[in-house]
């Protein structure tokens, strides 16, 4: 590939393999997930996250989406529980959304896109960094939220009214006091599957933990993701929408479900 990975018609998902040959490996992310495919699995325990907002740092526009940045040099924003063993500190929350309500998950459920689709990364403290845990079969595991188009969340409010200072590539400006569980819907049923980054390196270290439930955006808050840009200051701008991969193949894969 000539240039950065991104989004585009000449760098997207379908070149990614050029840099990143794992692309095509045997736990890609993301994927479609077929509930009645699912395996209820009575022994998933239930999801403990346990999150401090005063750990919230910054918000950054990092060119392929914006992330919410935490502090993570103590365990005290952990997810714990779930299908995971041990303790994984949050490190960052970020989105992926489309051009238009009819698509911008990464997952799928029954082949059905949502507009867009919420990943909280955390990372297993068996390891000494997030960095270390990035490339290990157990290191990483995300919680994936959908968010459907309804009613306004104001739980979003405070996110999507920092956009508006960070709007280009590599802007980022300090984010204090958010609590991320407030994002969350309120039942934490889960599908759970071993899988990647969804992003460059695309590695396969991510424990994935999708959530059944969806939490509400508005059509006026969706506008306001697809107001923030691709593209640095002075850069002809480009939209940052449909950041997106699709679904990849399932290898084989066993999707359990922590619900009937
Ligand atoms: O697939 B995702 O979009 O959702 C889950 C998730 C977690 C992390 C990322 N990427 C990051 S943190 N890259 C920087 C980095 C990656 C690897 C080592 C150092 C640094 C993308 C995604
Ligand atoms: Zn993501």
């Amino acid at each position: 590939m000539s240039h950065e990975w991104g989004y585009g018609a000449t760098n997207g998902p379908d070149f990614w393999a050029d840099n990143f040959p794992i692309a095509n490996g045997p736990r890609q992310s993301p994927i479609n997930i077929v509930p009645k495919e699912a395996q209820y699995n009575s022994s998933l325990k239930a999801l403990k996250l346990r999150y401090d907002p005063s750990n919230a740092k910054g918000i950054l526009n990092n060119g392929h989406s914006f992330q919410v940045d935490f502090v993570d040099d103590t365990d005290s924003s952990t997810l714990t529980g779930g299908p995971i063993s041990g303790t994984y500190r949050l490190r960052q929350f970020h989105f992926h959304w489309g051009g238009s309500d009819d698509r911008g998950s990464e997952h799928t459920v029954n082949g059905i896109k949502f507009p867009c689709e919420l990943h909280l990364v955390h990372w297993n403290t068996k390891y000494p960094s997030f960095g270390e845990a990035a490339d290990k079969p157990d290191g990483l595991a995300v919680v994936g939220v959908f968010l459907k188009i309804g009613a306004a969340n104001p739980r979003l409010q405070k996110v999507l009214d920092a956009l508006d200072v960070i709007k280009n590539k590599g802007k980022q400006t300090t984010f204090a006091n958010f609590d991320a569980k407030t994002l969350l819907p309120g039942s934490l049923d889960y599908w759970t599957y071993d899988g990647s980054l969804t992003t460059p390196p695309l590695l396969e270290s991510v424990t994935w933990i999708v959530l059944k439930e969806p939490v509400s955006v508005s059509p006026a808050q969706m506008a306001k993701f697809r107001n923030l840009l691709f593209t640095g200051e002075g850069e002809a701008p480009c939209c940052m929408v449909d950041n997106y991969r699709p679904p990849q193949p399932l290898k084989g894969r066993q999707v359990r479900a922590s619900f009937k």
